[in-house]
């Protein structure tokens, strides 16, 4: 297994293999990897010759408030978990952005979080703009990738920022790789669709493969993040898978009302103490807000428990015949 550190390297790495005939597969990470990770990469070596796993925590998908300085990074345990499934090559870069010379370390984290007094005519879309502009600071990056509309809803309502910053860094990483085939999983359900939507209006010669959420026995979705819960909040946060396993039962039998389906969801996790930060149910393509499941749904869901925040959905199928 190859661990690649600079991006030329890597660029050289992937070349070769093309040049040799082989098909190029990246499986994007941010490290810390669990069996979730790993059920991607499986599924990668059956798709292609080789297989790159990246592991970068990026600095540009966390708001200046968020846990980018906290998140869990373990590199050496990743190499020792990735070495039995014959991964190919590691590419783990130091910082994937350019910065002026004066500027070190996580720079683009490194502007002000305070809001703007608002201006009589200004929305929170003007404000939210303002925001994402200040956090750009002028360190030398000012080049971005926006899936306009996909981006809105859901984790983008609130971590403004998140999915410019996915979109931006995961172009980085094919521009840098130029894999045939990139594999997402659907635990980050709107990730992936935001990906899929960048690659078919950008003209990304890359296959994009949606990879099957992978959760704990007791049904817990598998994430990096489970690691700083404490043992009760990991049993109340059980609430959420319990609750969409039940509203996938309801939908089986035959309820469709969207606002049903939330307050069950909802009364689950708040009954265990956690602290709801969305539940909705949307078309799965376009994630459009539904009333009703009366066509391919996806329930997704975003919670805290203590000071972890857990996302987690379902996709639902409606009864009926549309
Ligand atoms: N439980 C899971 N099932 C399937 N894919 C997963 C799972 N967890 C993560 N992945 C996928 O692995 C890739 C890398 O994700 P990432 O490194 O952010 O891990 P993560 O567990 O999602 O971390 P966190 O949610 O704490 O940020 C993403 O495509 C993500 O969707
Ligand atoms: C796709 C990704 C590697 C981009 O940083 C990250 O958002 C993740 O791990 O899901
Ligand atoms: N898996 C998504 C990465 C993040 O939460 O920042």
């Amino acid at each position: 297994m190859d661990l690649l550190r600079e991006k030329n390297e890597m660029r050289e790495w992937s070349r070769a293999m093309k040049r040799a005939g082989k098909r190029v597969a990246l499986v994007p990470t941010m490290g810390s990897l669990h069996a979730g990770h790993l059920s991607l990469v499986q599924r990668a070596k059956q798709l292609a010759d080789v297989v790159v796993v990246s592991i970068y925590v990026n600095p540009s998908q966390f708001s200046p408030t968020e846990d980018f300085g906290q998140y869990p990074r373990d590199v050496q345990g990743d190499l020792n978990k990735l070495q039995p499934f014959c991964v190919d090559a590691v590419f783990n870069p130091h910082d994937l952005y350019v910065r002026d010379a004066n500027q070190s370390g996580t720079g683009l984290l490194e502007s002000t979080t305070k809001s703007s007094q608002q201006a009589p005519n200004e929305t929170i879309d003007d404000k939210r703009e303002l925001n994402l502009k200040r956090q750009e600071g002028g360190h030398g990056h000012e080049t971005w990738v926006r899936v306009e509309k996909l981006e809105l809803p859901l984790c983008g309502r609130s971590r403004p920022g998140f999915f410019r910053g996915v979109a931006t860094v995961v172009t980085k990483l094919f521009n840098i790789i130029e894999p045939d085939v990139a594999l997402f999983g659907k635990k980050d359900y709107q990730q992936w669709r935001v990906i899929c939507r960048m690659v078919r209006d950008l003209d990304f010669a890359i296959e994009i493969i949606g990879c099957d959420l992978q959760r704990e026995e007791d049904g817990l979705a598998m994430s990096s993040r489970n690691v700083y819960l404490s043992s009760a909040e990991r049993l109340q946060a059980l609430s959420i898978s319990r609750s969409l396993m039940q509203v996938k039962e309801a939908v089986l039998n035959g309820i469709v009302d969207v606002s049903s389906l939330v307050s069950l969801v909802k009364q689950e996790i708040t009954s265990a103490f956690g602290r709801v930060d969305y539940i909705e149910i949307s078309e799965q393509e376009s994630l459009r807000p539904l009333q009703f499941v009366d066509c391919p749904a996806v329930l997704c869901v975003a919670a805290w428990f203590g000071r972890v925040r857990l996302i987690d959905n379902i996709e639902l199928e409606p009864s009926q015949p549309q």
